[in-house]
């Protein structure tokens, strides 16, 4: 398949085991290729109806799942993990086109979510409830048991790895879910919902509904529903959190960040520049865990700059699905120009634009409409500044320069989000020393950005909380 020629054809709801075309509408949408600008998808909204319809599939599905032993949903699991594998091309180039990220990119999503499901169903096998001695001979016991019906929603920058990792624990603990992807990325949860369904689990246990807020608000507000998990931004997460709160239902929260990247002078200065370029362009820079506070140490603030900007000008823009392009288009226009603003009030408030941070037109006439921007990095930052308090979402870097540990760890710190932080020293004391004392969920050392599905992942302070991934997850879906 080539950039500018895919269209959705089917249905993109789907219950009952099946595509289906929603039962009643709130609105419309059009999905974007953000490559070309050009509309691969109008659908409808799913009104209250259809949020009902999925959830009455997920409640008799719920029954028969929830009954089957860990080692029965272990299998299931593996062979929907195995079928991944297997279409990890076509998911990928699915998920290339209607996100914008590079197809390189998108095939190591495609992986982090297998290997999800494949742990999951490794747990799933071995959950069991406690057996309890009390005094006198008598025992007591615990069971695992699943919540019920789960709802997912998820954000728009890592579509099909979101609905994987909602999915899977909540799969493996013996619940069904109701998954409502972002709307400007409809497309990839319908070949995940296709897969659990040729998998062998029984219909309806995985369906999808279509929208945005509206019908977030029914599935949050429905009374047979157990559970919200969420991917997506603060002020969403807080509306979620109300709506739940009101049917005292539990919720995770995965939401934004703004984390620090600490460069002390004894780092190996290849690696961190390899990075922090790894921090901030990854996804073209719509990461909710990107380090882009960069804190360089003054010693090796200009060598370090010099460099991360060298090889930033070297990111090669353009179609997302050629093999040697590092950076697509962002989500789309509107988002383009929210972060081009971001840039250019960073410049009214005294940072330095050492490259980028401007529209990007590659030369292939086909991309002409697309949203490409050129990766951005900033000097001169303050910690007031506006780039560096709020999160951008973009290719957007900003270089800051600290003296001691102690002062950067107080500045690394001062800020609403927690969600990841990374720390580049050759002194092992001090890498893990700055790392017990870093508010963030998860801190990587000499390294950014990875995320085995075995380590659990999720946030401080207003980057949410409960964890995806890890054996604590089975403790947020049982
Ligand atoms: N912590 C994480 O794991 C993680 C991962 C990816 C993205 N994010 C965050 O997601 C944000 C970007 O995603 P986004 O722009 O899609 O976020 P968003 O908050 O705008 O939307 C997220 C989802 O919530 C839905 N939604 C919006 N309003 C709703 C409402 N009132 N009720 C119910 N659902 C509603 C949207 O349709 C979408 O599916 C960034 O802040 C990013 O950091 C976090």
């Amino acid at each position: 398949m080539s950039t500018g020629t895919f269209v959705v054809s089917q249905p993109l709801n789907y219950r009952g085991g099946a595509r289906v075309e929603p039962a009643d509408a709130s609105g419309t949408e059009k999905a974007f290729e953000p490559a070309t600008g050009r509309v691969i998808a109008t659908f409808t909204c799913s009104g209250e109806k259809e949020v009902n319809l999925a959830v009455q599939n997920a409640k008799a599905a719920f029954k028969i799942w929830s009954k089957k032993s860990g080692m029965e949903r272990c299998r299931i699991l593996l062979e929907a993990a195995r079928i991944i594998r297997e279409r990890e091309d076509e998911i990928a180039t699915v998920e290339c086109i209607n996100n914008g990220k590079s197809i390189f990119e998108a095939r190591l999503d495609i992986d982090t979510s297998w290997q999800c499901l494949e742990y999951y169903a490794g747990l799933a096998a071995s959950m069991a409830g406690e057996h309890i001695q009390l005094p006198g001979g008598s025992f007591g016991y615990t069971r695992r048991e699943p919540l019920g019906i789960c709802v997912g929603i998820g954000a728009w920058n890592y579509p099909f790895q979101i609905a994987s990792w909602k999915s899977a624990p909540a799969l493996a603990c013996g619940n069904a879910m109701v998954f409502k992807p972002s709307p400007f990325t409809p497309v990839s949860a319908l070949l995940l919902a296709e897969i659990y369904t040729e998998a062998g689990v029984p219909p309806g246990l995985f369906n999808v509904v279509q929208g945005g807020a509206a019908t977030g608000q029914f599935l949050c507000q429905h009374h047979d529903v157990a559970k919200v998990s969420f991917t997506g931004s603060v002020p969403t997460g807080m509306k979620i959190m109300e709506m739940s709160a009101k049917g005292i239902k539990p919720v995770t929260l995965e939401l934004g960040g703004k984390s620090p990247l600490i460069i002390f002078s004894d780092c190996d200065m290849n690696n961190a520049v390899k990075g922090a370029l790894m921090a901030n362009f990854l996804t073209q820079g719509q990461v909710c865990c990107n380090g882009t506070r960069v804190f360089v140490q003054k010693e090796i603030l200009d060598k370090f700059t010099e460099e991360v900007v060298k090889q930033t000008q070297r990111i090669k823009i353009g179609d997302p699905l050629l093999e040697d392009t590092r950076m697509g288009p962002l989500i789309n226009r509107p988002h383009l120009e929210r972060v081009l603003g971001f840039v250019k009030v960073a410049k009214e408030q005294g940072a330095k634009v050492l490259c980028g941070g401007d529209i990007y037109v590659p030369e292939d006439p086909k991309l002409k409409d697309g949203y490409y921007m050129r990766p951005c990095v900033l000097t001169n930052c303050r910690d007031d500044m506006t780039c560096v308090k709020e999160e951008i979402f973009g290719p957007v870097m900003c270089i800051l320069s600290f003296d001691t540990e102690a002062e950067v760890l107080e500045r690394a710190n001062d800020t609403t989000f927690g969600l990841a932080a990374g720390v580049f020293t050759r002194d092992i004391q001090r890498a893990h020393r700055v790392v017990a004392e870093l508010q963030a969920g998860t801190c990587f050392i000499n390294n950014y950005n990875v995320s085995p599905v075995e380590l659990p992942f999720g946030g401080y302070k207003k980057s949410g909380f409960g964890r995806e991934n890890g054996r604590v997850t089975i403790e947020y879906y049982s």
